[in-house]
């Protein structure tokens, strides 16, 4: 079982995360984790603070000459704006005449629709919505993002998975139908400012954005992530919390502002009729194969072969710069929402993120199914069992 954790807050000096479960062999180095981080920050319509801020990546456990060691990976992702926040997130207690004379800590009283602010407010008896805003931030994504590149990494070295996102649409800018990237894609995406695969989609996402930053709005959109070599019977059909399509689900819903998960045509499929609805099953050279992959390689909670293909969709950004009405919670008097810059539209970084969710996912699948205490023992486990396979 892979188990993991992030802690750290938005503006706080950095985010740790904890990754535990993963056998001894897997390549990590601070270069790669950097690269993965990187990504994440991309993407056209993001706020300036991608701009200014920098992610310092340290491992500082787990991992010794480039190689993960089997016992916990620990990394610190730091935050390069910290000294601007170290009084307001100090996590020792502060003079409060020093706190009042610091702007960036006036209390955040008009919580945002669309965020945690109002609910995490009530729930723990804040009257202030920084302590909430700063944990729900997305910011904590960074910290996924670095341990879903070792998750990726060790896919990739045991099992020779690839995995590979692309954007499927902004507002209403969407990609053709039917476009499949496959792993030799993936830079032509990563160069995308709106990592889309197709070039004309591509510019009108572009100014659709650009129409939203004009009118002092916000967009949402759908990202699709697709995973390459997956054996079949990852996951289960046993019950429930051990399906995949359900472990893939969660994890995508774990991710701030993600409101829809599809797997394969996912709702598209409730509308068709069976015969058009399966993938049917024919005998080539070689081995048993789907003849469409309209389930997205995922049947009765398991990997059936084909590529695994998961969309998530994700909401406008909250922090709506045509300010949405709130009230103070401090004089109970209507007003309009706390507006600090923000992101426009985050779709593109939010697939780097459903990438590594997706990773972190099918390593623990592998995991669970193929164990091992060494990279080389997973293999093995693997090579075994494709080999003893009755129906290929
Ligand atoms: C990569 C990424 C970047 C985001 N950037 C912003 C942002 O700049 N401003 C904002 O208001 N929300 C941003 N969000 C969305 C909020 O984090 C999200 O709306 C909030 O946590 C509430 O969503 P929930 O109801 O799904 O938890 C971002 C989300 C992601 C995944
Ligand atoms: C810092 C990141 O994203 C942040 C996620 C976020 C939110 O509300 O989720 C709001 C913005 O931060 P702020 O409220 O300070 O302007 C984004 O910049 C990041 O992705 O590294």
């Amino acid at each position: 079982m892979l188990r993991w954790l992030t802690a750290g807050e938005s503006h706080g000096p950095e985010l740790v995360a904890i990754l535990e479960g993963l056998p001894a062999g897997v390549a990590v180095t601070t270069a790669g984790l950097e690269h993965a981080l990187a990504r994440r920050r991309l993407g056209y319509g993001r706020g300036a603070r991608m701009k200014f801020e920098q992610d310092v990546v340290t491992v500082v456990g787990g991992v010794r000459h480039g190689q993960t060691l089997g016992s916990p990976v620990a990394i610190r992702v730091g935050n390069s704006e910290w000294p601007k926040w170290e009084t307001v997130m100090a996590a020792d207690p502060v003079d409060p005449d020093v706190l009042a004379a610091q702007a960036r800590n006036a209390p955040l009283s008009r919580p945002r629709p669309g965020h945690a602010d109002l609910s995490g407010m009530q729930k723990y008896g804040f009257d202030d919505a920084r302590p909430v805003l700063d944990r729900a931030s997305a910011r904590e994504t960074a910290a996924r993002v670095a341990l879903g590149q070792v998750a990726k990494n060790f896919l990739k070295q045991a099992l020779g998975v690839d995995i590979v996102s692309h954007v499927v649409s902004i507002g209403t800018a969407e990609a053709p139908d039917g476009v499949a990237p496959g792993p030799d894609d993936l830079a032509a995406i990563d160069e995308s400012p709106v990592r889309c695969m197709d070039s004309a989609a591509g510019d009108a996402m572009v100014e659709e954005i650009d129409t939203a930053r004009r009118e002092g709005d916000t967009l949402g959109g759908v990202v699709e992530v697709l995973a390459y070599g997956l054996p079949p019977g990852l996951g289960s059909y046993v019950h429930w919390d051990r399906r995949l399509d359900s472990r893939l689900a969660a994890a995508l819903m774990g991710i701030q502002a993600i409101k829809g998960v599809a797997v394969g045509d996912g709702f598209e499929t409730a509308r068709r009729r069976g015969s058009q609805a399966h993938d049917e099953i024919e005998n080539t050279t070689e081995g048993v194969r789907r003849i469409t992959n309209r389930a997205g390689g995922v049947e009765g909670g398991m990997t059936n072969g084909e590529p695994l293909r998961v969309r998530a969709a994700m909401k406008p950004i909250s922090t709506v710069p045509k300010a949405l009405s709130t009230v103070d919670v401090l004089t109970g008097e209507p007003a309009k929402a706390i507006n600090q810059r923000s992101d426009v539209c985050a779709v593109p970084a939010a697939g780097i993120v459903a990438e590594a969710m997706v990773a972190l996912v099918l390593a623990d699948a592998a995991v669970e199914k193929f164990g091992g205490d060494s990279v080389e023992e997973v293999a093995r486990n693997l090579s075994g069992y494709l080999s003893s396979m009755v129906i290929k």
